[in-house]
């Protein structure tokens, strides 16, 4: 544990100096397909995937002191102190290059969630929620088949367990936020992920072209255009342009508001 320097937030890589990392927690119950659909958010929207059961099966792997401790709490289906999990996340921010990450399976319970902003400074853009019931995650999860010690009908229930007292709290939390995106993940991967896209390129979560600048740049299109009718109608200037805006203003709000 003490191997790991403690990362605050200017520790970690971002693209410009004074930018916040972007962090979209990414939750549901085990099962419920938060890996499948963070494989296919990064193939489209270039974010980093920390998946933070990954990195504790990875620090199992590695040998380090804690190994053996996290290796006992993922078999009982309980959750690892929050202080190894933050520490392997920040490292992993840090390393990526990148500012713009899904954090998967994190944060599970309240403590983590507190411990993880008091520490990075990070409050989550949003959350994406995947809604399933328990019925088609145990399916799931029984027919995963990645050899994962804890994928038995035993522990699962025991996951189930945790996930209903200690993370359901934590979306609540952030729903009474306004935070979040809550998606139906029954569905195929495919219906789910086009779910998952509308709430990526919402006008509310789109880091795009904001409404002023974009209104004038769309105003500033229609320029030229006065000219070309002004020679064509040979009128004045003044005549066509207020024509052309009254016209056009409809449409200018239409396009401003349009994402
Ligand atoms: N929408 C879906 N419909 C059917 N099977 C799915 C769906 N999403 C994921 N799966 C499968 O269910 C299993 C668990 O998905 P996974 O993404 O690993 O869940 P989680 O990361 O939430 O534990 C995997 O075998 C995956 O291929
Ligand atoms: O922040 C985390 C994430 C995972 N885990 C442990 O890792 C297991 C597997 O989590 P993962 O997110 O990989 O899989 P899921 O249960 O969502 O399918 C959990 O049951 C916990 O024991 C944990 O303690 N803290």
């Amino acid at each position: 544990m003490g191997s790991v320097k403690e990362i605050t937030i200017e520790d970690v890589n971002v693209s410009s100096a004074n930018q916040q990392p972007k962090v979209v927690f990414v939750l549901g119950g085990p099962g419920s397909g938060k890996g499948t659909q963070c494989a296919n958010i990064v193939e489209h929207f270039g974010y980093t995937h920390l998946s933070a059961g990954d990195l504790l099966r990875a620090e199992i792997k590695s040998g380090s002191e804690n190994g053996t401790m996290i290796q006992n709490m993922i078999k009982e289906g309980k959750i690892v102190p929050s202080e190894v999990t933050i520490k392997l996340l920040q490292k992993a921010m840090q390393e990526s290059g990148n500012d713009k990450f899904l954090i998967d399976g994190f944060p599970r319970n309240e403590e983590n969630r507190a411990a993880f902003e008091a520490v990075t400074k990070i409050t989550p853009e949003f959350v994406l929620f995947f809604d399933c019931s328990e019925e088609e995650m145990e399916k799931r999860l029984l027919g995963r088949n990645q050899g994962r010690e804890d994928d038995n009908i035993e522990t699962i229930r025991k996951r189930f367990k945790v996930y209903l007292e200690s993370s359901l709290p934590v979306i609540e939390y952030y729903n009474s936020k306004g935070k979040v995106r809550k998606i139906d993940a029954a569905k195929p991967i495919d219906e789910v992920f086009e779910a998952v896209k509308v709430v990526f390129t919402s006008k509310d979560e789109k880091v795009g072209m904001c409404r002023l600048p974009r209104l004038f740049f769309i105003s500033s299109c229609f320029i030229p255009g006065i000219f070309v009718l002004r020679r064509r109608c040979s009128c004045t200037v003044d005549g066509v342009a207020s024509h052309l805006w009254v016209d056009a203003f409809p449409f200018l709000i239409l396009m401003n508001t349009w994402n």
